[in-house]
C-alpha cells in the first residue's frame, strides 16, 4: 500500500504547523520521522491517516485521494498506534484489540472466533496474552501501549502509522517492538507492510535502516538514508545541543548527546559571602 503526500500544509484552525511536506512510502518501507517536541510529528501522521483535513496539498493511499475514501476504507489500508492513552471506558485488553477487527466485518457485523483469534494471536505475538482479560484503563502504560500495537497487527492492514511506539516501553520491550517493526516491514523479501513511525531516539532509525524524514519547527530538514540525514552537524542543529554519532565495534551507529560541564559557575562565591 503506496502512501504519498506532496505540498502538504498541516494545523489546526488556530493555525498553520507545518508546511511544504512531502514523503512517500511502500510496501517493505519503513519511514522514521524524528523532531523536537512540538515540531509537527503527530499533526503530520494524523493529517497522513485523514483524521485532520491538510490545509494545503494532499494525501494518497494506494492511489486514491484520501478525501475521496471512506474512514471504513482508510482502516482497511491503513492501522494507526497513537501514543497510549487510557479510555473512560473499562474494557479488556481483548476487547480493545478486537476493535482492530472492526473494519474487516460486514456492516453491523459482530467479531466471530477467527477474529477472537486474531486478536489473542496478535497479543501473543508481542507477549502480553496474559493481559487479554484485563482492564484496559488498569494496564500501565507501556501495556497499554503494547495493547494498542497488538490492535493494528489484528487489523492486518498493510500500512502502519505508529506514534512514538516505544516511549513508554522498558528496554526488552523496546528491542521486542522494534523487532516486530522490522519483522512486519519484512526488508528483507520487500514484500511487507509499510510502516511510518515517529521517535525521539535516532539510534532507532539506524537500528532499522529506515529512511529518515528529520522536522524542524514544521519543515523537512533532511531526508534519507540514516547515514546521511541524521549527521552530527544536523542532529545538533535540529535538537539544539551537541551531538556525535559514533559506530561501535560490531558497527551499530550511535548518537549520543556530549553532556559539556557548565564551564563557570553563574554565581562566585563573593556573591555569597554575607558581609
Ligand atoms: N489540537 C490542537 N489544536 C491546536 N494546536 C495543537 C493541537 N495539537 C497540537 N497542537 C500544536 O501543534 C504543534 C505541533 O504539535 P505535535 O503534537 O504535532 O508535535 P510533535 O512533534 O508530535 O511533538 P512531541 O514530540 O512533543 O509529541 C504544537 O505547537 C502543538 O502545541
Amino acid at each position: 500500500m503506496r502512501l504519498q503526500a506532496e505540498g502538504l500544509a498541516i494545523g489546526y484552525p488556530g493555525g498553520a504547523v507545518g508546511h511544504d511536506l512531502a514523503l512517500a512510502v511502500g510496501p517493505g518501507d519503513i519511514l522514521c520521522l524524528l523532531g523536537p517536541n512540538g515540531c509537527g510529528k503527530t499533526t503530520l501522521l494524523r493529517t497522513l491517516l485523514g483524521l485532520l483535513p491538510p490545509l494545503a496539498g494532499g494525501v494518497s493511499l494506494g492511489g486514491e485521494r484520501l478525501e475521496r475514501l471512506s474512514r471504513a476504507e482508510i482502516a482497511r489500508r491503513a492501522a494507526y498506534v497513537p501514543q497510549a492513552h487510557a479510555p473512560p471506558f473499562p474494557f479488556t485488553a481483548l476487547e480493545i484489540v478486537l476493535m482492530g477487527r472492526t473494519a474487516r466485518l460486514p456492516p453491523f457485523g459482530q467479531p466471530g472466533r477467527a477474529d477472537r483469534a486474531a486478536a489473542l494471536a496478535a497479543l501473543t505475538r508481542l507477549g502480553i496474552g496474559d493481559l487479554a482479560a484485563r482492564d484496559y484503563s488498569q494496564l500501565s502504560g507501556g501495556q497499554r501501549q503494547l495493547v494498542l500495537i497488538a490492535r493494528a497487527l489484528a487489523q492486518e492492514a498493510p500500512l502502519i502509522v505508529m506514534d512514538e511506539p516505544t516511549a513508554s516501553l522498558d528496554f526488552g520491550n523496546q528491542a521486542r517492538v522494534l523487532a516486530e517493526i522490522a519483522a512486519l516491514a519484512g526488508a528483507a523479501r520487500g514484500d511487507g507492510r509499510a510502516v511510518v513511525l515517529t521517535t525521539h531516539d535516532p539510534d532507532q532509525a539506524f537500528a532499522l535502516n529506515a529512511q529518515v524524514v528529520l522536522m524542524k519547527a514544521g519543515r523537512i530538514v533532511a531526508r534519507g538514508a540514516p547515514e546521511n540525514a541524521l549527521t552530527s552537524a544536523a542532529l545538533s542543529e535540529v535538537y539544539g545541543v551537541p551531538v556525535v554519532v559514533e559506530r561501535t565495534q560490531s558497527g551499530r551507529a550511535v548518537c549520543a548527546p556530549t553532556l559539556a560541564r557548565q564551564s563557570a559557575p553563574s554565581i562566585t562565591s563573593e556573591a555569597l559571602t554575607i558581609t
